[in-house]
């Protein structure tokens, strides 16, 4: 099996990898596995340390080192009354600290040895290391969805529950409030068995991950609802991830057609950073581990890689990652996971065979090869492809109310974040996937999205498990679970398997393939005449058919090597033509007429295709909307570039123009300020005199109005005194008898007695007056009274009245001269 490592073997791989002969007597029962300490992670000094240790012997996995004794899950302390009583809060244990988990350097880090070596398949899996109820329903029934899996998981409580449930739908006891809705699911999980909600939730997706397609199934929900316990377990209920290896184990068994090689990486986001679980803690907090790449080409590193051939390989990883995580104890959970825990699982796989045909071990190139980082470490050969698919399984940190410690609160400040935008992405995948839309997924927005983005981007399988709690006190917590359970059910999934061919190998097979057939073909073109005296119709006829299937086989199989040389040559060199096809003249007439036939018609469907082609290139649009999301990152590139090229521009402008400009501009809009102050003064004066005006204008209507009021009723009594003759009579004037009109009318009266007024003011005045008067009276009847005219037909003077009292009135005499 093994292969004498080459010179250049021997410069790159530093240390080399034997592997061990295993034995059935040497591995560990899955019971053994099963018993052994939990998965636990650090704790404080106050838990009290397991004694159980692993019985299994040790794999080409266990490093020889000292095994320090593990801590067990510890039991919360309950008061008499049943509640949970709150532990002090200890500090977080600090990396690089002193941590009861070993921090060897495994030897089966996949950068030391040879993934030739690591190669598992169904016989060298050992019977301990399987489950045995992997069925076929398993097996078949993962691909078939498109949707997100989505289940709840209610934990057991003593507390009165505040929902009731079915098997795929949960509502909230009317009695405790309003819910909004009732919810369904796929499945609604209760109690603490863990065997049933890992056949629910997982089993399907680790098959599919095992079929090559990516698989994430992840814990969300509340603190201390029941995530770890879900995920990792405990002593007698192990969680999905150590059932998982054991189907793993199990699916290779049940596979004798194919060879993997599994790799495992462990890593914890924590306030941020990601730290590598499987690396020393110093060196991963030295060295946090890097997102690269965009969009379904995401890349970790540096983070270590361990590769895995059995089941306690499996256990030793994660017992060394669990050692590294953050926990610590809160006011809700004992042992709170502070971090997102993200296990990872690398499945390559390719077709068995290469054994054979390489002699051996099948290895093409012995020893180390530079890996690529995210690639696959096992090559495609032989025609035969590699497959590579990658299973995680999460862990949330529980989302939490505020807590008194700082620590706390400085790590729940991250957690809630996180949870908060891959709420936000859930929420817009959701919507896009409802809507047909391709909003803007804020991926980048926390290190966990940005990991998980080619997962929720719909490359991967998902299976959600919401925990819940469902005591009356925790509703607001479950309801925001459930919400968040339903939102992620309408995100839309297209994951497909990737494999890696090997294309000389394939061109190889396809020439060889040919070359029998061409065999074949010959043998029988030859016999044909004198076969076709011994057959009978039908026969011959099936003989031609026969002759016509392997024409088409050589036809298909000469065109896939030619499409690939074109695509070889292609790439090497993108100006050159593709390769023109090239004619076998060993082929027989008939061959050749057939060749040239399809030739014709290949050139027919290709002519058809190249113009619906570009019809659609015309047509198509800038990005669709279920572009690959490498695609959408390349767009952004290059439109952020064209904004930083029109960004250039515009600074540039703006040196050269925009400064210079702007300032002519302030200048003149200084200069016209006080000219447009100025004016908008005067125009509020004009406007002030023009409402005063309107003001005195209508003082002067009602003034006018009552005025011609008075005149009328003096006129008719004027008219009346005068007609009864009494202008003669002299009475003394009073008030209540005012003085009788004198001969020639109460006229001649009034003109009397303003004559006097003048003469008292001033001798001269009254023949002034007299003489200079410009005021004219009509009382005969040609010139009709003043009072008999109308009031319209006068001047109106009112204003220049009001304004200039003083002014002589516009008084109009009678031809006695005597003012009216
Ligand atoms: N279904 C269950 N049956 C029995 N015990 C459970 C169940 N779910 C949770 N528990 C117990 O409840 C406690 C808290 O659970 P766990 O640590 O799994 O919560 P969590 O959601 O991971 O919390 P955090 O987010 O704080 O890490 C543990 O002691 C665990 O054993």
């Amino acid at each position: 099996m093994s292969v004498p490592p080459t010179p250049s073997s021997k410069i790159a791989r530093p240390v080399l990898y034997t592997p061990k002969p295993r034995t059935l007597s040497a591995a560990a029962s899955f019971d053994d596995v099963i018993r052994a300490p939990p998965l636990s992670r650090s704790t404080n000094s106050s838990v009290p340390p397991s004694t159980k240790k692993y019985k299994a012997a040790l794999t080409t996995e266990a490093r020889p080192r000292a095994t320090s004794l593990r801590p067990g899950t510890p039991k919360k302390t309950s008061s008499s009354d049943g509640t949970q009583s709150r532990p002090k809060t200890p500090t977080t244990p600090k990396r690089g600290g002193p941590s009861p988990a070993p921090t060897a350097v495994s030897e089966m880090d996949v950068s030391r040895i040879d993934p030739e070596d690591a190669l598992v398949d169904f016989e060298t899996v050992e019977a301990g290391d399987i489950s045995v109820d992997l069925d076929d329903l398993s097996l078949r029934t993962y691909g078939e969805e498109d949707k997100v899996l989505v289940s709840i998981r209610i934990k057991p409580t003593d507390a009165p529950n505040a929902w009731g449930a079915t098997s795929t739908s949960i509502k909230l006891d009317p009695q405790y409030g309003k819910a909004p809705q009732e919810f369904h699911f796929d499945e609604i999980l209760t109690g603490s068995d863990n065997k049933p909600v890992y056949t629910a939730v997982a089993r399907s997706h680790v098959c599919a991950a095992m079929d090559g397609y990516n698989a994430v199934i992840f814990a969300y929900g509340q603190t201390a609802s029941g995530k770890t316990f879900t995920l990792s377990g405990d002593d007698d209920h192990p969680g999905i991830i150590p059932r998982s290896m054991k189907d793993i184990f199990a699916y290779i068994k049940r596979t004798p057609t194919r060879e993997y090689l599994l790799r495992c990486s462990y890593l914890e986001i924590y306030n941020e950073v990601i730290h590598d679980l499987l690396a020393s803690p110093a060196m991963s907090t030295a060295q946090p581990v890097q997102i690269h790449g965009a969009g379904p080409d995401i890349v970790l590193t540096p983070l270590r890689e361990e590769v895995v051939t059995s089941l306690k390989g499996f256990k030793e990883v994660l017992e060394r990652g669990e050692g590294n995580r953050r926990t610590a104890s809160t006011d809700w959970n004992e042992r709170s996971s502070r971090s997102h825990s993200v296990f990872r699982v690398v499945i390559e796989s390719r077709e068995r065979g290469a054994r054979d045909e390489d002699g051996g071990s099948g290895r093409q190139t012995p020893g180390y090869r530079p890996p690529t980082p995210g690639g696959a470490r096992l090559q495609a050969r032989g025609g035969r492809s590699v497959q590579t698919s990658v299973l995680s399984l999460i862990d949330l940190a529980g989302s939490e109310k505020a807590t008194s410690d700082k620590e706390r609160t400085r790590e729940g400040k991250y957690i809630n974040t996180s949870l908060l935008t891959l709420g936000t992405v859930i929420g817009t995948l959701a919507e896009n996937a409802a809507k047909g839309r391709s909003d803007h997924v804020p991926f980048r927005n926390s290190k966990l999205t940005r990991m998980l983005q080619p997962s929720l981007s719909g490359d991967a399988r998902i299976s959600v498990i919401c925990t819940i709690n469902p005591s009356k006190d925790a509703i607001t917590e479950s309801v925001s679970t459930l919400l968040f359970a339903q939102r992620i059910k309408r995100v839309q999934l297209h994951a497909s398997k990737k494999e890696v061919v090997d294309t000389a190998a394939l061109l190889e097979r396809y020439r060889k393939e040919i070359e029998e057939l061409k065999r074949r073909l010959a043998e029988r073109e030859a016999d044909a005449p004198s076969k076709s005296r011994r057959l009978s119709a039908r026969e011959q006829l099936e003989e031609s058919k026969a002759m016509r299937d392997m024409s088409a086989r050589i036809r298909q199989l000469t065109k896939l090597i030619l499409t690939s040389q074109t695509v070889d040559e292609t790439k090497s060199d993108q100006s050159r033509p593709a390769s023109p096809s090239k004619v076998d003249f060993d082929m027989t007439p008939y061959q050749l007429q057939q060749e040239l036939l399809a030739a014709r018609r290949q050139i027919d469907s290709q002519a058809t295709q190249i113009l619906s082609l570009e019809e659609a290139l015309l047509a198509r649009p800038v990005l669709p909307p279920d572009a690959p999301e490498s695609e959408k990152d390349k767009l952004l590139t290059e439109q952020a570039k064209t904004i930083r090229e029109l960004e250039i521009v515009v600074t540039g402008y703006e040196n050269s123009l925009g400064e210079p400009l702007r300032k002519v501009k302030e200048d003149v809009e200084r200069e016209w300020a006080d000219k447009l102050a100025l004016e908008a003064k005067i125009r509020e004066e004009k406007e002030v005199w023009a409402d005063e005006l309107v003001r005195q204008l209508e003082k002067e209507r009602r003034t006018r109005m009552r005025l011609e009021e008075e005149r009328q009723a003096l006129a008719s009594f004027v008219k009346k005194f005068d007609a009864l003759g009494l202008g003669g009579l002299s009475l003394p004037p009073t008030k209540l008898n005012p003085p009788l009109p004198t001969p020639g009318g109460a006229a001649a009266v009034f003109a009397e007695r303003q004559r006097n007024r003048l003469l008292a003011m001033d001798p001269g005045m009254g023949a002034l007056a007299e003489a200079e008067s410009p005021m004219r009276v009509a009382v005969s009847a040609a010139e009709p009274s003043l009072l008999d005219e109308p009031w319209d037909a006068l001047e109106d003077v009112s204003v220049e009245m009001e304004r200039t009292p003083r002014m002589p009135s516009p008084l109009v005499r009678n031809k006695e001269n005597l003012p009216l």
